[in-house]
């Protein structure tokens, strides 16, 4: 028979205060041990009474109304879980029904931190390491235990092994691994990891789902309704919530300020490219019509579709995981039912997933769920809490600088990103185009009249390919680097969330000759990508005709030999300059594109400066659509060069410095379809250059 944790917790905590250390920590042990106890018998009830097929299914008789069917549901199923948890316990269930302020102590890990205290007075070493270790993960910022870790660790007495997590959750682990794997193109390893990432967060979310029962009813949110039937809707309906919010809880690891996004979908989006990768079609389909449950007309994976389907023919029916099915449709149901109330009875309500069809949400509260959208989605781009830096091991990649040596926030350059045959290669691509290409929106010197400016995208690079005005392999390569960088940048700043291209454009920046003498201008005035700077009120507004939805940008330049053309960060005010990058061959710079980042370039005065600009969304809306129509091009065009291809297909496995590579490097990403070979030895292995990205720099 169990204690209430909250009890056992609440005298804890008063032997704490007491300095009765061995009771303190025997009592707050045991308030932990119920808790996780309690937690078990939830989700195991939870299975047993399985009420969401009651909602789903059968309709009841069809007299009844819509509330009464609602009501015989919920009642039905509380007196299942009330009658399961009393024998699994072997108490009255409300008995173990916690306050928020409690239950929200044990999801911050609270309890081990007088646990440590204890521990350490009872000279406990080695489980008082544990504890605080325990703690501290939930908790980085917490000065005080940063202290005593710190202490810790210096302590003569205390193993390594000590700073143990005793509330890991595994599948951070696990998925951090897959998406590293993922990253250097180990797509086998990276499928398997994922795979079980998968099925430990699905756990989780049961877990976290189970607990919400045990919310108790004291209405802190929302005003409690008069009526019996209003009072136990109010409560079904915040447990709903409650359970809508555990998407966030499992997506947040522990001692990160913010979830990462769309964390269940993403790991079908890096599912479906790895298996695709790994030859197993089958099963990378049923990823992508997985990941279409929750973005059903995301053109990308509906384009993958259509060519698994002529693949695997249509016999082979491709459907959607079941257990992904399920969980989409109840996650649905609830939201209707969340929004219901909310239409009826007032409240609010964040929803935690950015693919809820518009469809569900009721007309009178789109306006507000849009700007809670937007509210969460800067929220977790807020670059003042913390900066992300994501598992990074692209082979030969450095980082040159980091934001604290750029003297900003989410700043960085990498180096090596091309090897010098391949910034040759698409140097002769700008030159073959130069004059055909789109200019800057048909405009030659959008910025300065002492420079010619020409732009190139990836789509008109392509159509030049096709009709034979420019190298097909330059303009492949256009693609492949572009999408190398989106990796990196994915990876960098913005880890298992996807990053989109928004635009992206090869643009050479050329010195007028006879036009230089005494110029003042600069090639590029200060601005920043995705807001309107205003240097005199210290702002950047967030309004069109800025680019709002741009999220990240990246510059990799592409040669040095010219005069002038560094790029610089500067402060709000656009004159003080905080940082300066000079350009050179196969460095990439990537930046954040809002306020914090306002930037300009010298005037080149000699010569003429090329590198492909970037600009990233983490919005799949604004995903760029003519990329598409690049990569479909490129997949045709493929296929009739394939003939031509096989020759050059050996010599470059012993070759790393890529001088002598007849063809670019392999495609890294998306955009590389399964028809194409991979050359050998030319992505793994032979550099260990491998970069961990640190946590703190
Ligand atoms: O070319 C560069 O270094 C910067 C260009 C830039 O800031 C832009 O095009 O928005
Ligand atoms: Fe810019």
């Amino acid at each position: 028979r169990q204690s209430p944790y909250d009890l056992l917790y609440a005298d804890g905590v008063r032997a704490y205060f007491a300095r009765d250390w061995p009771r303190a920590a025997e009592l707050l042990q045991r308030a932990l041990h119920s808790y996780s106890q309690l937690r078990e018998a939830r989700r195991a009830c939870q299975g047993r009474c399985a009420e969401e097929a009651g909602f789903a299914g059968s309709p009841g008789p069809a007299a009844a109304s819509w509330e009464t069917r609602f009501f015989d549901r919920v009642l039905q199923r509380a007196e299942c879980l009330g009658e399961c948890l009393g024998r699994r316990l072997g108490a009255e269930p409300s008995l173990h029904r916690a306050s928020r302020e409690i239950q929200e102590d044990f999801e911050q890990r609270e309890p081990y931190n007088y646990l440590q205290v204890a521990l350490f007075q009872l000279k406990k070493l080695d489980e008082a390491v544990s504890a605080a270790h325990t703690f501290f993960i939930a908790n980085p910022q917490h000065l005080q235990m940063r202290e005593d870790m710190e202490k810790y660790q210096r302590m003569a007495g205390v193993k390594p092994g000590s700073f143990r997590d005793l509330q890991a959750t595994p599948y951070w682990e696990v998925y951090e691994a897959g998406v590293q794997h993922y990253n250097v193109d180990e797509y086998l390893q990276a499928a398997v990891k994922l795979e079980e990432s998968l099925k430990e967060v699905l756990l989780a979310l049961e877990d976290c789902r189970a607990l919400c029962e045990g919310l108790q009813e004291d209405g802190t949110e929302e005003e409690m309704q008069p009526g019996l039937y209003e009072a136990i809707a109010a409560h079904y309906i915040q447990v709903l919530k409650c359970r809508q919010h555990c998407v966030l809880e499992i997506a947040t690891k522990p001692g990160r300020v913010s979830a990462t996004d769309d964390f269940i979908p993403a790991h079908f989006d890096l599912l479906q490219f790895a298996y695709d990768q790994v030859g197993n079609q089958a099963l990378a389909a049923e990823c992508a019509a997985s990941y279409l449950l929750f973005y059903p007309a995301d053109e990308m994976m509906l384009e993958k579709m259509r060519q698994y389907q002529a693949k695997l023919g249509e016999r082979a029916s491709v459907t959607a995981r079941e257990n992904i099915q399920r969980y989409v449709q109840r996650s649905l149901r609830e939201k209707k039912l969340i929004y219901y109330a909310l239409e009826h009875l007032g409240g609010t309500f964040n929803d935690p997933d950015p693919w809820t069809p518009d469809e569900l949400v009721p007309e009178s509260l789109k306006e507000k769920h849009r700007e809670n959208q937007e509210k969460q989605r800067l929220k977790n781009l807020d670059v003042g809490q913390q900066e992300q830096r994501g598992p990074l091991t692209f082979e030969g990649i450095t980082i040159t600088m980091d934001s604290l040596q750029l003297n900003g926030s989410q700043r960085v350059v990498f180096d090596r990103v091309l090897t010098d045959s391949e910034c040759k290669d698409l140097l002769r691509l700008a030159k073959a185009a130069g004059g055909t290409g789109d200019g800057y929106r048909g405009r030659q010197s959008p910025h300065t009249p002492h420079e010619r400016f020409e732009g190139l995208t990836v789509l008109r690079a392509l159509q030049l390919a096709q009709d034979g005005t420019v190298n097909w392999r330059d303009a492949k390569l256009l693609l492949h680097a572009s999408e190398k960088s989106r990796k990196i940048v994915e990876s960098y700043f913005t880890p298992g969330k996807r990053l989109h291209f928004s635009f992206t454009h090869l643009v050479c920046r050329t010195a007028v000759e006879g036009e230089q003498d005494g110029r003042m201008d600069l090639s590029h005035p200060v601005h920043a990508d995705n807001c309107l700077l205003d240097p005199e009120g210290k702002e950047c507004w967030r309004e069109p005709p800025a680019y709002m939805f741009r999220d990240y940008s990246g510059i990799l330049y592409l040669n040095d030999d010219f005069q002038g053309g560094s790029l610089f960060f500067t402060e709000l005010d656009a004159v003080t300059i905080t940082a300066q990058v000079r350009p050179k061959c196969g460095r990439l710079v990537a930046f954040s594109s809002g306020g914090e980042n306002p930037h300009g370039v010298w005037a080149v005065t000699r010569g003429r400066r090329c590198a492909i600009a970037l600009w990233y969304t983490l919005s799949p809306e604004h995903a760029e659509q003519e990329r598409m129509e690049a990569e479909v091009l490129m997949r045709q065009g493929d296929t009739e060069q394939e003939q031509s291809y096989t020759d050059d297909e050996v010599h470059v496995g012993a070759d790393r410095s890529g001088e002598a590579s007849p063809e670019p490097p392999v495609p890294k990403g998306r955009a590389r379809s399964t028809s194409q070979r991979r050359m050998p030895g030319s992505e793994s292995g032979q550099q260990p250059q491998e970069l961990q990205a640190r946590d703190e720099l």
